[in-house]
């Protein structure tokens, strides 16, 4: 992977990014509640978004929506600064690139001939040579003779990537591109396929509903649910940050507990909390589980330990406070017996995901 891929689009300037969604609709049948509602979106030159949500949230039928495989009800998509929606514009006028979960190479073509594929709108003197240069962007060069089935799951997809990238889109989706591989080519195919995009500087949406893979992939992540935008940020701060009980619950396991605010501080059934965000009056708080600790009597409140599962990493506890089951992640082997007491305590500031007394 040492070739660069040189950008032949013209660059979008600061009003034209490289997709601006605004307020997008789509409903499969009158009558029933849009799968997409009123989304609105930009995407910033060279960033790699993802669409995160549970099954059914929409993310599919949003990238579609943006490669022209569906119309939509209302709103608009700009790409380049251009509309997409006013008049219609078919998927392959777009500019833009797809790679999906299957690959789908052509089975009868060789790894050049895949890749070769996509350039024929390119002069014939023009075509090779990007073949070849996208190829060996992608660490193929060697297998360009190859047909698909001579090659592993990892190297077909990064096949399906040359030939997404080689017409240069400006813009890729990513459809749920991993989820064929097994648990560790995975995770190598996706260091290896950011690395591509970071090095030819494409701007790429990922849809997953791996949470693990958006955060690890992503620079702006968008948890979506029911259709529309819960929460957006770096995986960082919507990591760190949740604005809503079902942000803190679909990334990473989380507790919810109620409390009373005063300022940075909260009084719950864990004790006095502090705050991520000043608050006051009935709130909700999301209390992180690996923010949960095993500690001293003296330190900490009494739990019963109700079942605990082995993780490789870490062990998870479920834990009895009063009528309330919490969740404890600790690191190490799995150290502590079921049904016994043991204490916890909170070792980060909680998150406030709602505010009972007011608005949400
Ligand atoms: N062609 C279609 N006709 C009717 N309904 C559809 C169609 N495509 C999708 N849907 C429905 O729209 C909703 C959103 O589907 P979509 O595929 O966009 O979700 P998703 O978030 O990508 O889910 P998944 O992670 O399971 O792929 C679902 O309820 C789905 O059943």
């Amino acid at each position: 992977m040492t070739a660069t891929l040189e950008p032949v689009r013209p660059m979008p300037t600061a009003q034209h990014g490289p997709l601006t969604l605004t307020d997008l609709t789509k409903r499969y049948a009158p009558g029933l509640p849009p799968v997409v509602g009123g989304l609105s979106l930009e995407v910033r030159a060279g960033e790699l978004l993802t669409l995160l949500g549970p099954s059914g949230c929409g993310k599919t039928t949003t990238l579609r929506l943006i490669a022209g495989l569906e119309q939509p009800d209302s709103g608009s998509i700009e790409i380049l600064g251009r509309s997409m929606t006013a008049p219609f514009v078919p998927p392959e006028r777009r500019g833009v690139g797809l790679v999906f979960q299957d690959y789908a190479l052509f089975p009868h073509l060789s790894v050049l001939g895949n890749v070769l594929f996509g350039l024929r709108h390119l002069p014939r003197t023009q075509r090779l040579p990007r073949a070849q240069e996208t190829l060996a962007l992608v660490g193929l060069t060697v297998f360009a003779s190859r047909m698909p089935h001579q090659l592993s799951g990892g190297q077909q997809q990064r096949v399906a990537l040359a030939r997404a990238l080689a017409p240069r889109p400006a813009l890729l989706l990513l459809d749920e591109p991993f989820s064929n591989l097994d648990a560790q080519l995975r995770h190598s195919t996706r260091q290896e396929v950011r690395a591509i995009l970071r090095q030819s500087n494409t701007t790429a949406i990922l849809v997953t509903h791996d949470q693990e893979e958006a955060l690890a992939f992503s620079d702006r992540l968008v948890l979506m649910r029911g259709g529309h935008i819960e929460q957006i940020g770096t995986p960082q701060e919507v990591y760190a940050a949740p604005r809503t009980a079902f942000v803190a619950n679909f990334l990473g396991r989380s507790n919810l507990l109620s409390g009373t605010a005063s300022g940075q501080t909260a009084r719950t059934a864990l004790g006095l909390l502090p705050l991520m965000q000043s608050a006051s009056g009935p709130v909700l708080l999301s209390v992180r589980a690996e923010h949960l600790a095993f500690c001293d009597a003296a330190e900490g409140v009494e739990v019963r330990i109700l079942s605990r599962e082995f993780r490789g990493r870490d062990a998870s506890y479920t834990v009895q406070l009063g009528s309330q089951e919490l969740l404890v992640h600790e690191a190490g082997g799995l150290l502590r017996p079921e049904n016994n007491l043991a204490h916890v305590r909170v070792t980060h500031a909680a998150t406030v995901v709602r505010e009972l007394g007011g608005q949400a």
